[in-house]
């Protein structure tokens, strides 16, 4: 068991990177807690038992959360069967949620622990990538509808964050590289270093490298200045969004079934590229996140459908002011920021520009 850095988020909590260190889930349970909900999709048994195991040494009764996997684990249906087995098992509010799995689970476990009895103690225990980075940290919690990613949720912090490593052995390539997308738009928006680490040794982006644990450092590092400023994205949070508002379109219009790392990957792409036709970013920027996105294996084309059938999604992202667009884009290199209501030729030109490897 070794604690390798330890992040705090705010003045709340903190983020805990490690090798063999899942039982210290346990140990951020509160002591008051007699229960404890335990939300995981069946998909990591091993991980499970280990951490049901801490709680049952502390004398917390684990109540089994099973949820679907992936995305659909963030309907409302979900979170209803969950509202469901709590209240059957009097749930109060001295007792306690766990999520552990990937960022659907670690969403889908906030939200119910955020609104029940309007807040109840979460802990996360992320085993992706993505969400040891992104998702478990930062205190946005939520589910999907078929209108939208995430239109539905709370902003409601986690006592503590658990990320073990060693579980990421188990994380198919895929979804490896899929949650490097979330640390490479770290890379873009504020920390240039994580680029480079990416450029000098990818294989560290693709599965657990010598720069992989450097990388998830940082990405968290970056999250937690971020949210510890504007937890409620008042403003400065926006940056975190970077890629999302077409990605999240492209997700909606898949219904769900592309992976999140890989629709963001697309829309920071799109953003780059309105940055590029407005005149902010020169062409070796722009050319940089199509490089860096290939060279991990993250998807840079899209052409799943008209740009038409994106707008929709896109008016109801979280951004959006009144019917008016808004935009995470570079002026340069770690230097956010909004490019408000581009005019339809700048949105379909950058669009058909993902149509092809150009
Ligand atoms: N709340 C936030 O701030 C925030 C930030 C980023 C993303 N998200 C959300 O996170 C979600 C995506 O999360 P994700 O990429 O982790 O996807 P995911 O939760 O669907 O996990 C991906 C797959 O990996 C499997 N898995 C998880 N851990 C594993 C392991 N250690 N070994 C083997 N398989 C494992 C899961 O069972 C799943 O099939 C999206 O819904 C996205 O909206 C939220
Ligand atoms: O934490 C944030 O803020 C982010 O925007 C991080 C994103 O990577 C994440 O996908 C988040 O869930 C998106 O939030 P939303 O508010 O656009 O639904
Ligand atoms: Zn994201």
């Amino acid at each position: 068991m070794a604690e390798l850095a330890r992040v705090r988020v705010g003045t709340a909590y903190d983020v805990v990177i490690g090798r063999g260190i899942l039982e210290a889930a346990a140990d951020l349970v509160p002591a008051t807690a007699t229960r404890a909900l335990l939300v995981h999709s069946g998909a990591l048994p091993e991980v499970v038992a280990r951490v049901r195991e801490a709680l049952d040494a502390r004398g917390v009764r684990v109540v089994e959360g099973l949820v679907p996997d992936a995305e659909a684990a963030k309907t409302l249906a979900v979170a209803g069967d969950l509202w469901s087995l709590l209240g059957r098992e009097s749930f109060t509010r001295t007792d306690a949620v766990v999520g552990v799995g990937g960022g659907t689970v670690t969403d889908l476990a906030g939200f119910v622990a955020a609104s029940w009895l309007r807040g109840v103690p979460f802990v996360n225990v992320p085993t992706t990538v993505l969400a040891m980075v992104d998702a478990a940290v930062g205190g946005k919690t939520g589910i999907n509808t078929a209108e939208g990613k995430n239109l539905v949720g709370a902003f409601y912090e986690p006592l503590g964050v658990v990320c073990d490593v060693d579980v990421l052995a188990t994380l198919p390539e895929r979804d490896f590289v899929a949650g490097m997308a979330e640390v490479i738009k770290a890379g873009f928006i504020a920390d240039p270093r994580i680029l480079e680490l990416v450029e000098e040794d990818p294989a560290s982006a693709r599965g657990v490298g010598r720069h992989t644990v450097e990388l998830i450092g940082r990405a968290v590092a970056m999250k937690a200045r971020v949210v510890s400023q504007d937890l409620r994205e008042a403003g400065l949070r926006e940056i975190l969004n970077y890629g999302h508002t077409l990605g999240h379109a492209i997700e909606q219009h898949a219904g769900y079934t592309m992976r999140h790392g890989d629709a963001v990957a697309i829309g920071m792409v799109f953003a780059a590229e309105l940055a590029h036709r407005s005149g902010l970013i020169d062409s070796a920027l722009l050319a940089r996140h199509r490089d860096i996105l290939s060279l991990v294996g993250l998807p840079t084309t899209y052409a799943g459908a008209p740009l038409d059938a994106l707008l929709v999604a896109m008016g109801r992202d979280k951004k959006t002011r009144g019917s008016t667009l808004r935009f995470v884009v570079l002026e340069d290199l770690a230097q956010p920021t909004r490019l408000v209501g581009p005019a339809p030729e700048l949105l379909q030109s950058a669009y058909d520009s993902l149509g092809t490897t150009a």
